[in-house]
């Protein structure tokens, strides 16, 4: 059991070099699943850092969210199968054909390279957004309802899965009848840490209860004044829920 809820938390690595990326999967490889790579650490050290981390032989979950016309999002899907990360997202709001070409492309860039395609999943509404945020942008429905639409688009695409938030995991689960549909939650966090900028947010625990395949957590960990102890902690409090 301990060993499960190890494979299913990813840490993101939201640092602002490669060495302490490096440094940060060194203390933590194992205890964790997975690595993720995001915004702040591709822009700082771009796909060296994919590289770099990726020889240390832990799987990566490349976040950027790519959101654009679907000929540049299937070329940088194709750039993110060549980089052999196992997981890369898009955002379903790019809409079903620029979905549809990232998949494609990332298939194709993996036949060539002989290599497993990465797993291609959609971004539905960000756990950072409530109902305030989803009204500015014109968007009346509830964040729960607007990420499950977005779920089923992904889904009907072929899309292997999508982020969503801790609340949205059982009503996707509902919607969408593929049992393999993966599921990846951030905006989880242990009890003893603030909410930061999260909005739709629940404990480890019950996101995993609540179907989640993985967690993503980052803030409480990289804050820590030791990060393996964090990762220790938040599996005690699973395992104790
Ligand atoms: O909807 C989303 C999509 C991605 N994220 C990313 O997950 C981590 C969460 O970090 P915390 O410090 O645990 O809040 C971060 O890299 C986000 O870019 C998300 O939070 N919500």
């Amino acid at each position: 059991m301990k060993r499960e809820i190890r494979d299913r938390l990813i840490i993101a690595l939201d640092v602002e070099t490669i060495e302490r990326a490096l440094l940060l999967v060194e203390q933590l490889r194992s205890s964790v699943g997975m690595f993720k790579i995001g915004s702040q650490l591709f822009t700082a050290a771009g796909p060296e850092a994919v590289r770099e981390v990726s020889r240390m032989g832990v799987p990566i979950f490349l976040d950027l969210k790519f959101h654009d016309i679907p000929n540049t999002v299937a070329s940088a899907a194709a750039e993110a199968a060549k980089l052999g990360v196992s997981i890369f997202n898009v955002h379903a709001l790019g809409g079903s054909e620029m979905m549809r070409r990232a998949l494609e492309a990332a298939q194709m860039a993996a036949e060539r390279g002989g290599i497993a395609r990465p797993r291609v999943i959609a971004v539905t509404a960000l756990t950072s957004a409530d109902q305030k945020t989803l009204n500015e942008l014109g968007i009346a429905e509830s964040p729960t309802a607007f990420a499950v639409r977005l779920a089923k688009l992904a889904a009907e695409v072929g899309l292997d899965g999508v982020v969503a938030s801790p609340h949205e995991i059982r009503p996707v689960r509902d919607a969408v009848e593929r049992a393999s549909f993966l599921i990846v939650t951030p905006g989880v966090r242990p009890r003893w840490t603030a909410h930061h900028d999260q909005k739709r947010v629940m404990t480890p625990a019950e996101a995993l209860n609540a179907g989640a395949d993985y967690i993503v957590i980052g803030r409480a960990v990289l804050d820590a004044p030791d990060p393996a102890r964090a990762v220790e902690s938040i599996i005690e409090e699973i395992e104790d829920s």
